[in-house]
C-alpha cells in the first residue's frame, strides 16, 4: 500500500512569518500522525525560509511514523544534519539556493560518480536512501547504478498537465515507474500532488511506495481542517 508522508514545510513558514512558535510544528507533526499520516517529511533549504535545522532535531526526537528528510546533499550542513539524525529515509534533490521550490531532478548520468559516493554515506549508516527524478526512463536508469534504494518522481509536470489530459500527463510516468519496477528500485513520487490528480496518479502507477504532499495539503487543511484533510487524501491515495 502507498504510504502518505506529510511535508510540513508550509506549517513552519507560517510560523517563521511571525517570529513565535505559532503554530507549533512539532504539535502538528505529532497531530498528523494522530490524524493518519503515515510518515512526515520535511526539507530543510540553506537559508531556512521554513523548516530549521533545530527543527529536524526536535522532529525526530517524537516523530513515531518514518521521517523523511529531503535535501541537497552538496550542502556539507544537510549531510551532517541527516548523520546526526538517522532519519528512516533521506531524498537527494538538486535544488540550488535561489530556487522558489524544486523543479527539476537529478541528472543521473552527469552526476552518476558524485551520488554513487553520497549515497554510499547514508547506506553505510542505515539510512534508506531516495533521489528526485524527472520522468525520464534514460534518469532512471542511470539512477539504478547510483546505488540508490529509490527514486522519488517529480510529479510537477503530471499535476501541470492533469487538467487538460490526464493519460498524457500520466504516461511517461508508468513508463518511468515500470523501468524502476524492473530494475528494482522502490518508487516514491512528489510535487504538487493535490486531492484531484491524486487518486489517478496511485491508480495508474504500478510499485508507488509514498507519496510525499505538503503545499496543496496544507492549504486545503486551511478550508477542511488537519484531521479531515489528511483523512481525504489517504481516501484519494487508497481509492
Ligand atoms: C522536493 C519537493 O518537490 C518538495 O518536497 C519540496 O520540499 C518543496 O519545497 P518547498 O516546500 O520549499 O516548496
Ligand atoms: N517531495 C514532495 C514533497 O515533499 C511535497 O511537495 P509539495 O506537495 O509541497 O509540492
Amino acid at each position: 500500500m502507498t504510504k502518505l508522508s506529510v511535508n510540513i514545510n508550509k506549517i513552519a513558514t507560517l510560523r517563521n512569518s511571525r517570529g513565535g512558535n505559532n503554530p507549533d510544528l512539532i504539535k502538528v507533526a505529532l497531530d498528523a500522525e494522530r490524524f493518519g499520516a503515515e510518515g512526515i517529511t520535511v526539507h530543510p533549504r540553506p537559508d531556512e525560509r521554513h523548516i530549521r535545522y533545530q527543527d529536524v532535531f526536535d522532529l525526530k526526537k517524537v516523530i513515531q511514523t518514518e521521517f523523511n528528510i529531503e535535501g541537497n546533499p552538496k550542502e556539507q550542513k544537510f549531510v551532517e544534519l541527516v548523520l546526526a539524525n538517522k532519519p528512516a529515509q533521506v531524498t537527494l534533490v538538486p535544488d540550488t539556493e535561489g530556487q522558489l521550490t524544486s523543479n527539476h531532478g537529478w541528472d543521473t548520468i552527469k552526476h552518476q560518480s558524485y551520488l554513487k559516493d553520497i549515497i554510499a554515506v547514508f547506506k553505510a549508516e542505515g539510512i534508506r536512501v531516495s533521489i528526485f527524478v524527472d520522468p525520464s526512463e534514460e534518469m532512471v536508469e542511470a539512477a539504478q547504478s547510483t546505488g540508490t534504494d529509490r527514486i522519488e518522481l517529480y510529479t510537477e509536470a503530471y499535476a501541470s498537465g492533469f487538467h487538460e489530459d490526464k493519460e498524457r500527463a500520466i504516461k511517461p510516468y508508468i513508463k518511468a515507474a515500470k523501468l524502476a519496477e524492473k530494475l528494482g528500485l522502490g518508487i516514491n513520487a512528489g510535487h504538487d500532488l493535490d486531492l484531484h490528480n491524486l487518486q489517478y496518479f496511485s491508480q495508474n502507477i504500478p510499485g508507488l511506495l509514498e507519496v510525499s504532499i505538503g503545499h496543496a495539503l496544507i492549504c486545503d487543511s486551511l478550508y477542511f481542517g488537519l484531521e479531515n484533510t489528511i483523512q481525504m487524501y489517504l481516501r484519494q491515495k487508497n481509492g
